[in-house]
């Protein structure tokens, strides 16, 4: 497993890097981006994974997020994966923008078409990780994560079910009960079958139940978000928090007149570079 640069760009005194490499637990070739700030020159930097939201590759986030100057103030590098496997042509993956190609809804499909490919979770958890921490200059021990709408899905429940690994979360409007909504229950039908017991494993209000540690989340999502209402469910997660008594735990702002777009999360990402600096440097 070796990683092949595919281009180079200086941006706030570090450098933007886009790598393709193989994946084993996707069988195809894959790219992501990371940011490594100036820091990263002379020694190992702390990193925040960012995971992408339907239909995104993994330019979105670095192009459009503004993280870049916030990561560079704080010296964090930034990585964001794509969010799907590509180009390995399963029938149905093209049919529809939230399910298959763009939208791997971070979890490791068991239906015989797809789990061949679709381990999203696996690769984000396991695969990408591992081959980051030995080729690049990040700190593996000081890790966070976060996400928009899916990829805040992916953040919550990766964090969820592997809290050692990551010192803080956050999530811009995130799909927080997907087992409650139209597109989770559409991928994970797809991904995982009928049997909704197994879905739980993916679900953040149902992984919440269960959690025993410690959370550091930070959630904004807009009130104008035309998703909110019938896909995101994050009354249910403020709900859950409030009624498990973890509302220390977690920030969880209703942005006034906020969409669903880069321009929403451009707008609160130095808040939630922020919250994760605190986290990773203490
Ligand atoms: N294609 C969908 C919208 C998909 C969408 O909003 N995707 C979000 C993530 S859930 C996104 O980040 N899109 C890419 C972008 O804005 O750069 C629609 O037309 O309603």
């Amino acid at each position: 497993m070796s990683l092949k640069e595919i281009s180079r760009n200086k941006a706030f005194g570090g450098q933007v890097i886009k790598y393709e490499h193989h994946s084993n637990e996707l069988d195809c070739d894959i790219k992501f981006n990371v940011y490594l700030p100036k820091e990263a020159d002379s020694a190992p930097v702390p990193a925040i994974y960012f995971l992408s939201g339907l239909t995104c590759n993994e330019d979105n986030f670095i192009q459009k997020s503004g993280a870049l100057v916030e990561a560079a103030k704080h010296g964090i590098a930034l990585i964001a994966p794509d969010t799907s496997p590509r180009g390995v042509s399963i029938q149905g993956d093209s049919d529809s923008w939230d399910f298959g190609t763009g939208a791997g809804f971070y979890v490791d499909a068991t239906e015989p078409s797809w789990a061949k490919h679709y381990r999203m979770y696996s690769y984000v958890v396991h695969e990408l990780p591992a081959l980051i921490n030995k080729s690049l200059p990040i700190d593996g021990s000081k890790v966070s994560i976060m996400g928009h709408s899916m990829g805040g899905h992916g953040a919550l429940t990766i964090f969820l079910k592997n809290s050692a690994n990551y010192q803080s979360v956050s999530a811009f409007s995130p799909i927080a009960n997907p087992i409650n909504c139209q597109w989770g229950q559409k991928a994970f039908t797809g991904y995982l079958g009928k049997n909704q017991e197994t879905w739980k494993e993916y679900d953040t209000v149902e992984l919440l139940k269960k959690f025993n540690g410690k959370v550091n989340a930070l959630v904004d999502v807009g009130t104008s978000d035309n998703f909110l209402e019938n896909q995101l469910n994050i009354d249910t997660l403020k709900d859950t928090v409030g009624s498990l008594g973890k509302s220390s735990e977690w920030t969880i702002r209703y942005q006034p007149g906020y969409d669903h777009s880069y321009f929403f999360i451009s707008t609160f990402i130095a808040d939630h570079i922020i919250h994760h600096a605190k986290a990773l440097k203490q």
